[in-house]
Parts: C-alpha cells; structure tokens; sequence
C-alpha cells in the first residue's frame, strides 16, 4: 500500500482499494464481537469528567491527538475525524510523494462518514445490548472509521489519476462546475458491480464460522455478507465518488 510515483497507475490504485476491502471486512468482523454498547454513543451521559459529549469523542479525538502527534496527518491518505484543535505532528516529516492537486487537502468528509458509520450502519450488524466494554469497542469503532476514511478519501486518488489520464475530457466540465458531467465521466459501472460481488464474497469467506468437522451444513456468519454489500452499495462507492467530484472541480484552481 501506499503511493510511490512510478507506482501511480488506475490500476494501482484500484488493486490499493481491493486491499482496503479486507481491511474493513475484518474490522467489521470485530467489531461484531461487542455488542451496541449505546451508552458509548450518548450525548448525555457525561461518563468523563471535564469533557461534555459521548465517550467516543473522547476516546477518538484522544487518539487521533496521540496519532497526529506521531505524524499520521502528514501521510495524504490520512483524514482525520476531529480535525480542529489537532496538534502538529512531533516526529520529522516523511516525505510522502506530493502527487495530489494541493486544493485536495481541504476535502474532508468524515463528519458524513461518522454519522452513516454510528446511525446507519452500526444498528445492521452488531446485537443489542450492553456488556461494558466501552473503551474496546470505541478501540474497535476507530479501526473501522479510519478504514473506511482511507478507503473513501482514496477518491482524490483515484480522481486524480483520472484527470491525467484524460484532461480534455475533464477540462470542460471542471470549468462549467458542472458536477453531473464529472460524476459520469468518472463512473465506471463495470468495476462497481464487481467491487460489490467481490465485498460480499469477502464477508462470505472471511466471517463464516469455521468447524474441523466437514458437516457444517448451516453457515453462521460473524457479519451478513448482504450488509457488507449494502455497506458499499449505498455508502461507500457513492462517498467515493462523491470525493472524486469534490476532488476535480478543485484541480484547476
Ligand atoms: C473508484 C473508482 O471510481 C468509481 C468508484 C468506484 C468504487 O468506489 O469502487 C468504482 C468505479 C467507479 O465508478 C474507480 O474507477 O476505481
């Protein structure tokens, strides 16, 4: 993974994402081991003294704190969720290659991430209930946010590999602002469909419980395939793409 210049190809880009799928399923996976745990999610607890909302703000933008420290928000692949207030990375820089249009930087879409993640998508896979486990399960609901952040960011990527690949066509459009040209122009609905298939397949095989016997006729799954399915279907190929359209109409400022 990652972004080198001469590796900087649709093709890998798109072998980059197909990776990103295994990263996400598994972490759904585990985070199907705890239960709803809504008391992590709600505004009025106040579980932290001096801190006003839910637990998981505390617990994500604590980390994200530590992580930026350490210099994860230098790397352009990386967005994070509470992205005011963050501060600067300690370490000396990386030298990630710069191969993003700089109005790229700006694009941050995880609030809408955040809220389809916790209202949404959450309540289709994990039981109800409570167990306590609040600090592992903000843990495990961080993995998940960040995988799909990365995977969904991936957009500028894939926007910009797109516009080099064929400027004349995305030039006029990007001019006229006209977003329902672009999102056409960048829709390929060939690789969607087996985007989709591939997804729910992963869950298929990397969430069935797994017996020594062989007569294991009935399948029990740790996520519903068809959820990991929906999951890309009405979530994240659309924000995907709706950072790629972001993505250009910035490029020729
Ligand atoms: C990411 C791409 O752009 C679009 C979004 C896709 C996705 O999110 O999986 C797949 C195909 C395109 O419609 C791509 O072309 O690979």
């Amino acid at each position: 993974e990652g972004i080198s210049g001469s590796e900087f190809t649709l093709d890998s880009i798109r072998k980059a994402l197909i990776r990103q799928e295994d990263v996400i399923v598994f972490s759904l996976i585990e985070r199907a081991r705890f239960p709803m745990n809504s008391a992590l999610y709600n505004p009025r607890l106040d579980l932290v003294p001096g801190f006003s909302g839910p637990l998981v703000d505390f617990i994500v933008k604590e980390t994200e704190a530590v992580q930026a420290k350490a210099g994860r928000y230098v790397n352009p692949e990386e967005n994070p969720f509470f992205p005011d207030n963050l501060p600067p990375s300690m370490i000396p820089n990386h030298n990630y290659s710069q191969v993003l249009h700089p109005g790229g930087a700006s694009i941050n879409i995880n609030k809408a991430i955040w809220d389809m993640y916790l209202n949404q998508l959450l309540p289709l896979f994990v039981d109800a209930g409570d167990d306590g486990n609040y600090a592992s399960t903000a843990a495990s609901d961080l993995i998940c946010l960040q995988a799909l952040s990365r995977r969904i960011h991936y957009g500028k990527f894939v926007a910009e590999i797109k516009f080099r690949d064929a400027p004349n066509d995305y030039e006029p459009p990007i001019r006229a602002k006209d977003t329902d040209v672009l999102m056409k122009l960048l829709t390929d609905e060939r690789v969607e469909k087996m985007v989709k298939k591939r997804v729910e397949k992963k869950a298929d095989v990397f969430g069935q419980d797994v017996n020594a016997s062989n007569n294991a006729d009935i399948k029990r799954y740790k996520v519903d395939p068809s959820v990991v399915a929906r999951l890309y279907d009405e979530w994240v190929i659309p924000l995907t793409k709706l950072v790629e359209v972001e993505y250009l109409i910035r490029r020729l400022d």
